[in-house]
């Protein structure tokens, strides 16, 4: 009955015979003001050469430096702005521009975005799996509350707004091999709910005000130079280092535990895509992206190929273990290669080459070459 009431009051467009869209309360001061019925809400103002002005959240994480340095090749090294709440390492400090910003102050958030005229907004900052695990009302504060501030933000400054998802916001319930886009959702998990949570908050946001929303669900995320954040799939970024360093390395997870998996440029190459993706070839706001799946059993046998001396063993934690066990083993992404183009470079060979010789140039992969 309420969101009936609502919807009358939001009465139809003249113009059109449509809903009109109307922002949020909260950002609108004292008298409602409504988007003009005729705004563009599906793309971004990117006439002719213009660049996008980019924020990233969270941006000092496993994936958000990585983000900014391809998006700066793209967009021009100024008109992307990288944030966290954390002081920059030297040498991103001076790659870019960065600020702090802490998503729980919408009111620091919208100064951002206002002085620095930004157009899109990619939204990193999380608590991922395990640590939410750890940190119940951190992760919610962050992972729910923040995005509030997100989806306000971007909203009452039409931004185009890309909040990533994970292979997290499915559960024990959802098809596991292989995962499509659309079924059962009942992660146990507050990461996983906090990110089918904002999955139904862009869309909603998308359909009722007019927010430009794109969201893609990652797999694990492997890369070399940054270090991941606490997650279920960590392991299989350590197994390099310690493989290329030492020769072994402890698993946390059992040996056949089967999980969808992408090396970071496939994946940051992804997001650009869908970013860059027409509106009208998108059917969906919220899509699977996938590369590879494999056990930590069958990664070893990879990494044997390289250093033959390699010895995993295994020393399971009994969380990361229960979240794996209803996590999706495999992907089904079959809408974003159709809808957009989405094709994956690298494959579990192609991976372990490069992790590998990242890690291993002065070590005992390079000896074994
Ligand atoms: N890395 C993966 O394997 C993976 C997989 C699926 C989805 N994702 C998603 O991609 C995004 C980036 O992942 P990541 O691996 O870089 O995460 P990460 O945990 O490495 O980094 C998250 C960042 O958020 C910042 N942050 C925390 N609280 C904040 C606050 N109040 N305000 C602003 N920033 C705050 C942290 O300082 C940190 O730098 C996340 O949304 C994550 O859920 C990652
Ligand atoms: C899968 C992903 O969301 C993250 N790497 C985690 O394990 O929590």
């Amino acid at each position: 009955m309420l969101f009936i009431r609502m919807l009358r009051r939001v009465g139809q467009s003249p113009a059109c015979g449509c809903w009109t869209p109307v922002l949020p309360v909260r950002f609108l001061g004292v008298s409602p003001r409504q988007i003009p019925a005729d705004a563009n809400f599906h793309s971004a103002s990117l006439p002719g050469t213009d660049h996008p002005r980019v924020l990233i959240t969270g941006g000092l994480g496993q994936l958000g430096v990585g983000l900014a340095n391809l998006l700066r090749k793209r967009f021009g090294k100024d008109n992307v702005v990288l944030s966290d709440i954390r002081k920059p390492p030297d040498h991103v400090f001076h790659s870019g521009p960065f600020i702090y910003s802490d998503i729980l102050d919408y009111k620091n958030l919208r100064e951002i975005v206002v002085n620095n005229r930004i157009t899109w907004l990619f939204h990193y900052s999380a608590l991922l799996s395990a640590i939410g695990e750890a940190n119940v009302s951190l992760a919610r504060a962050v992972n729910i509350t923040g995005l509030h501030n997100i989806l306000d933000v971007a909203a009452e400054h039409n931004l185009r707004l890309f909040v990533p998802s994970t292979i997290g916001a499915f559960g024990p319930t959802s098809p596991r091999n292989p995962t499509p886009d659309l079924c059962i959702q009942r992660p146990r998990t507050i990461y996983g709910v906090s990110k089918v949570h904002a999955e139904l908050m862009g869309e909603y946001y998308h359909y009722r005000y007019g927010l430009d929303f794109r969201c893609l669900r990652y797999p694990g995320i492997i890369s070399a130079d940054s270090q991941p954040g606490g997650g279920t799939t960590d392991y299989a970024v350590r197994i390099f280092h310690d493989a290329a360093k030492h020769g072994k390395f402890e698993c946390n997870l059992e040996a056949r535990t089967r999980l969808p998996m992408m090396y970071i440029d496939d994946c940051l190459r992804a997001t650009l895509e869908v970013m860059e993706a027409p509106a009208e070839s998108l059917s969906m706001r919220t899509y699977n992206v996938s590369a590879m799946s494999f056990t930590p059993e069958e990664l070893a046998q990879e990494v044997l190929k390289h250093v033959p001396e390699f010895q995993i063993t295994y020393n399971v934690d009994a969380v990361r273990q229960a979240i794996a066990d209803s996590w999706p083993m495999k992907f089904d992404d079959s809408n974003a290669r159709k809808d957009w183009g989405w094709k994956h470079d690298f494959d579990l060979p192609e991976l372990v080459t490069t992790m590998l010789n990242f890690h291993g140039s002065e070590t005992r992969v390079a000896q074994a070459n």
